[in-house]
This record gives structure tokens, C-alpha cells and sequence, in this order.
């Protein structure tokens, strides 16, 4: 397995590309760490197929460099990087059986037949594959061979990385988070490099030791899913993971409080530090952040309308109109709401500042 780096990497799929937006992947600088398992995550079209395409080698960057562990393999082909790779449709031969269909990398490496054997039935036993060892993969459904793809993935123990693009779409959804689960444990023992590429937040968070977060060609940030949670550091990541999403409401800022539309926020000493070099550049857009979990509603703050309670068994997600914004708030069930007004309080260590999308402080 290899250290992974990107050193001032871009990619423009156009010619002669001038504008931020020719670029399907902006400049970028990133370390993977050998033997961690991190998520690709982000909408459609963000770049994430490309950025993965990239460091396997079928894609060509059209600037910058791609390292492993400290050697150039920019032009190196896939099979010279030593990459194994599983994409979103089953790659199996269905004329081989299972077995066959496993053996195949290791067979193409000349490994010696005891050993094959060995991995083969290891791999499939982590797989649940064991019991189909011997059929033909024409007859199974499209689960098992997705099953089959990923063990081929996960067959040889001597590759760079594991690179995984969205390998999980055509499960069946009552099998994803059997197999999320079971790709997860097989990270732990084989401990290889992974990165996994999806946008499903649910299936990022739970299979990554980190998540790489990217809107719009960029990467806005890398982090734990508790770091992503909790300090989100751009708006797109607080809005895209957890649901609902964060809370945003614009505001200026004021002898020590932000002013939204409706109250006034306290800011901490850091936050009025880390945003006084925006203020002075005079143009941009502020907000408060808060994550509807962390959202209080007390016996004094900031009065809102509420104007709708959605009861969900183990906790209620109640809207709440702010001035001209809207804001939800998350409930345990031991919380009850009285009367058509409710006051809101913004916890300072749990309060987020963005400036220009940012996080500030
Ligand atoms: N071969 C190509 N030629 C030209 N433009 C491309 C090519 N492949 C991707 N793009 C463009 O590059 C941008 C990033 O696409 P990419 O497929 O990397 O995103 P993604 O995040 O993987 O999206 P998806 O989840 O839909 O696959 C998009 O604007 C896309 O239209």
C-alpha cells in the first residue's frame, strides 16, 4: 500500500482552459495516509470520478502531480501503479465460476496455486461467498456479482490502493448495510489503502476513518464525520451532511453580538478575532451556523413563530420562523413546545460563523 500525494493538481477536460469554472477538478494539495480508509463524498458532478480516475491512472491531470509514496506515477498506467478497482456496475466473467472469477487477479500474477487457493477462500469467506464458490456467475444475481467485484478488489493483499466508485448502487438497499458493514470489518483486518467514492452521506460516514468533502471541483474539507458534524468548514459540508441540514441565517456583526433578523447572538471572543479582517475588507456575506441538534429552545432568547412540529417517534423536528428566515430545531422526545412563540437560544460553543461561506474562528 502507498502514501498517496497530490502536489498543485487540476484538471480541465477543455483544451485551453481559462475560467475557475473550465475546471472540473480547481488546484488542489492532499495526502492520503497509507492504510486509512477515506470517502470521496459530494453531489453529482462535483468532480469526485474525475479526482478518482486521476489517481488511478485513467485520466491523465492536465496540471500538477501525483506522488506514491514520493514517486511520480502522473503517466503511469493502472496496472504499473498497482491499483485494484471496483466500479458501480459488476465487472465479472460469466462463463468462470466464483472461485475462478476470485483466482483471476492473483492467477494474472503468476502467484502459486496453494496460495491462490488460501486468499481465494479467505476473501470469499469474508465475502459470504463460500457457499456459491463453485458456480458459475452467469446464473447469480446482480448482488452476488457485485460481491464477486469486490472480492476481486480485495483479493490481492500487495496493491497501492483500493479505489471504489460508488460500488454499492446497485445493491439491493436491505443488503447495502450489510455489505458497508462487512467492507468495513475487511478494512480492519486487511488494513490496505481505500478511498471510496459516493455521495450518500450515510454510507461515507459510516465506512470512512475520513471524509473528503467536495463541492465544485474543490475539496472544502477533510475530516473525521465527527469533525464534519460539528465544525463544518464551509456551508456547502454543513448543509450537505446531517438532516436536516444546518441552520443558516445571515447577520452583521455588532458590538460583540451577530444581528439576525429577529435577535441578537453573542460571538465569542475567537469569532470576533477570526472575522475582524473580513469586516475591514468591508464586502462579503456573513451568517450564523447551528446545527438544528444544537439549537435550544429555552425560556428566554430569541422569540420565534413556530410554525410546524414533526413528530418522529424519538425526537420532533420543529420549523420555526426567524424574521424573514426559517430554522429548525431538533427535540428530544422529553422536550414539549407551549403556545405559538418559542425562544431560542444559540449555545456560543456550539455557534458557527461563516464568512463568504467559510468558517471563521
Ligand atoms: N470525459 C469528460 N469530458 C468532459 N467533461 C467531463 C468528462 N468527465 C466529467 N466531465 C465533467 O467534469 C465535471 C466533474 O465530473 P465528475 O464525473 O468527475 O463528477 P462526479 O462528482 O463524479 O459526478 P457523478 O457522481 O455524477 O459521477 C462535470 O462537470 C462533468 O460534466
Amino acid at each position: 500500500m502507498a502514501r498517496i500525494e497530490l502536489k498543485a493538481l487540476a484538471h480541465s477536460y477543455k483544451p485551453n482552459p481559462t475560467e475557475p469554472s473550465d475546471y472540473a477538478l480547481r488546484p488542489m494539495d492532499m495526502v492520503w495516509q497509507s492504510g486509512r480508509a477515506y470517502a470521496l463524498l459530494g453531489p453529482s458532478g462535483c468532480g469526485k470520478t474525475t479526482l478518482l480516475n486521476i489517481i488511478s491512472g485513467l485520466v491523465t491531470p492536465s496540471h500538477g502531480q501525483v506522488l506514491f509514496d514520493g514517486t511520480d506515477v502522473t503517466r503511469a498506467s493502472p496496472e504499473q501503479r498497482n491499483i485494484a478497482q471496483v466500479f458501480q456496475f459488476p465487472v465479472v466473467y460469466d462463463t468462470m465460476t466464483v472461485a475462478e472469477n476470485l483466482a483471476f487477479p492473483l492467477r494474472n500474477r503468476k502467484l502459486p496455486k496453494p496460495e491462490i487457493a488460501t486468499r481465494v477462500a479467505e476473501v470469499a469467506e469474508m465475502l459470504e461467498l463460500t457457499p456459491v464458490l463453485k458456480r458459475r456467475a452467469r446464473g447469480l444475481d446482480a448482488d452476488e456479482k457485485q460481491k464477486i467485484s469486490l472480492g476481486r478488489g480485495l483479493v490481492r493483499k500487495d496493491v497501492a490502493a483500493i479505489l471504489f466508485d460508488e460500488p454499492l448502487t446497485v445493491i439491493d438497499p436491505h443488503l447495502k448495510w450489510q455489505l458497508r458493514r462487512k467492507l468495513k470489518e475487511v478494512h480492519e483486518q486487511v488494513r490496505t489503502s481505500l478511498i471510496y467514492v459516493t455521495h450518500d452521506q450515510v454510507e461515507a460516514l459510516t465506512f470512512a476513518d475520513e471524509v473528503i468533502v467536495m463541492y465544485d471541483g474543490q475539496v472544502v474539507q477533510i475530516g473525521t464525520p465527527q469533525a464534519l458534524f460539528e465544525r463544518p468548514a464551509h456551508t456547502f459540508v454543513g448543509y450537505f451532511i446531517g438532516s436536516p441540514g444546518i441552520n443558516l441565517l445571515p447577520c452583521v456583526v455588532d458590538q460583540g453580538d451577530a444581528v439576525v433578523d429577529g435577535g441578537r447572538i453573542p460571538l465569542s471572543a475567537a469569532m470576533l478575532q477570526g472575522v475582524a479582517g473580513f469586516l475591514q475588507g468591508g464586502a462579503g456575506t456573513l451568517e450564523i451556523g447551528i446545527r438544528p441538534e444544537f439549537l435550544e429552545i429555552a425560556d428566554s432568547g430569541v422569540p420565534a413563530a413556530v410554525t410546524a412540529v414533526d413528530d418522529l417517534g424519538t425526537h420532533a423536528i420543529v420549523t420555526l420562523r426567524l424574521g424573514s428566515a426559517t430554522v429548525k430545531a431538533k427535540l428530544g422526545e422529553d422536550r414539549r413546545l407551549s403556545g405559538d412563540t418559542a425562544f431560542l437560544r444559540f449555545p456560543p460553543e456550539r455557534t458557527l460563523l461563516y464568512a463568504d461561506s467559510r468558517l471563521v474562528g
